[in-house]
């Protein structure tokens, strides 16, 4: 932190005492504002002088209440606060994890390599907790400089029974957005051409098993239907391993959102459990150009959404043979290890309860896709949507690779 102080050992700070410098100041009952302009704290009415106290060398810009709070510390030329056993202040992190709406503003994020990745993405810290000196020095301190940093002690923490109480590092972010976060190529590797877009995924754990594995294949981005699950929620989060912060990541987007967000060559495919089982169409068997539902051997009872986020509606169900009839007909079927990329690649992955809704086929056929199927032996219906999306999602990358090893 420029211009601070730099001490090896965590400073504790006595009652009313906020100086970087460790100046002593007698009580004050006032807020104190500091002044990022001016790099100096200062209490507009100090109760002694009626001067304002001068809080050299500090750059961040913040209003504490000495009313509430008795003690502060400084780590590193990092000013934080402790926090009173019993402070309420803790049970916002779990209304906000536990809130789609409040969600829509802040989130909250645990544990420090997730704290960390934000941070480097250039996502906004509002408050962090702490509860060790040790967790808290492995963070970018100089990005925390407009962050209320609070030190919790670990029983304290154990008010919210949803959070994960054994994270060192537990803090509350602005609700970052895609479109102003920086994903570094050196740290995570250049991107293929490759988008993933997820149709009504609903499960936390699935959604996020899908974005961890879209990471680790390096897609270019992941974009959701407004069906999806809250990309923010505590179990996306964690099951999606800092996926966030790896790849541009845009939730709650209509289709229409989608085609836009598309570069216009792009070739959209959807992965298809309908298309067959092996029994009747083995691995050794070239897909057939347009079969008919019956064909296949379904399991009975298969429904096209027509509105992906909308699938309490029944009226809006259509059976897949009325709607292969009636829409998709050129939307040919093959297997997921035969070719299907060709410069930009994106693929819909279908939701757990109605798989592929109707508008995934049109914007598949628009664009001249096709259906990727994994075959899977007799009696199996589908396999879980994260499964799917980490088996194609690699086969994709390892046909752009070679696509790529054969144009040079
Ligand atoms: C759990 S499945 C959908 C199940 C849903 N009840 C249905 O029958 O459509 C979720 C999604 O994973 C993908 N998927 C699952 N198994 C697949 C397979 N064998 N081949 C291709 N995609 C598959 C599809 O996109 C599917 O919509």
């Amino acid at each position: 932190v420029s211009g601070v102080v730099s001490v090896n050992e965590p400073t504790e700070i006595s009652e009313g005492v906020i100086s970087q410098t460790s100046e002593r100041s007698s009580q004050h009952n006032n807020d104190i504002t500091r002044n990022t302009d001016k790099s100096s704290i200062e209490n507009p009415v100090s109760p002694n002088n009626s001067q304002p106290v001068q809080f050299s060398h500090i750059n961040r810009q913040k209003v504490i209440n000495l009313t509430s709070r008795t003690r502060f510390g400084e780590v590193d030329g990092l000013l934080y606060e402790k926090l009173h056993p019993g402070d309420k202040s803790l049970a916002k992190l779990a209304r906000i994890a536990g809130s789609k709406k409040l969600r829509e503003h802040q989130v909250v994020l645990e544990g420090k390599h997730l704290v960390c990745s934000a941070l480097d993405a250039g996502a906004e810290a509002q408050t962090l907790y702490f509860s060790s000196v040790d967790a808290l020095r492995e963070l970018p301190l100089d990005k925390l400089r407009q962050t209320n940093v609070v030190k919790v002690k670990m029983e304290d923490a154990q008010v919210w029974s949803e959070l994960d109480t054994s994270q060192e590092i537990i803090a509350i972010f602005k609700r970052p957005e895609a479109s102003r976060l920086t994903f570094s190529e050196e740290k995570y590797g250049r991107a293929v051409p490759l988008t993933l877009i997820c149709d009504t995924v609903r499960d936390p754990g699935n959604l996020g098993s899908v974005l961890r594995s879209a990471a680790a294949a390096g897609c270019h981005s992941v974009l959701l239907t407004k069906g999806c699950v809250d990309i923010w929620e505590l179990k996306v989060l964690r099951a999606a391993m800092g996926a966030h912060f790896r790849l541009p990541i845009i939730p709650n987007l209509t289709w229409t959102d989608i085609s836009n967000h598309l570069p216009k060559t792009s070739t959209v495919h959807v992965a298809d459990n309908h298309s067959t089982t092996m029994g009747k169409h083995n691995d050794n068997t070239t897909p057939q150009k347009h079969r008919r539902p019956s064909d296949y051997g379904w399991v009975k009872g298969h429904q096209y959404q027509s509105k992906a986020h909308d699938d309490d509606d029944a009226n809006d169900l259509c059976s897949l043979e009325d709607y292969c009839d009636e829409n998709s007909k050129s939307l040919e079927t093959q297997l997921y290890y035969t070719d299907w990329v060709a410069g930009h690649t994106s693929l819909i992955i279908g939701g757990e309860t109605h798989g592929l809704s109707r508008e995934a086929l049109q914007l598949a056929e628009r664009t001249s896709g096709r259906r990727l199927l994994i075959p899977m032996v007799d009696g199996v219906d589908s396999l879980n949507s994260a499964i799917a999306a980490g088996v194609l999602l690699f086969e994709g990358r390892k046909q752009l690779l070679s696509l790529e090893k054969i144009r040079v």
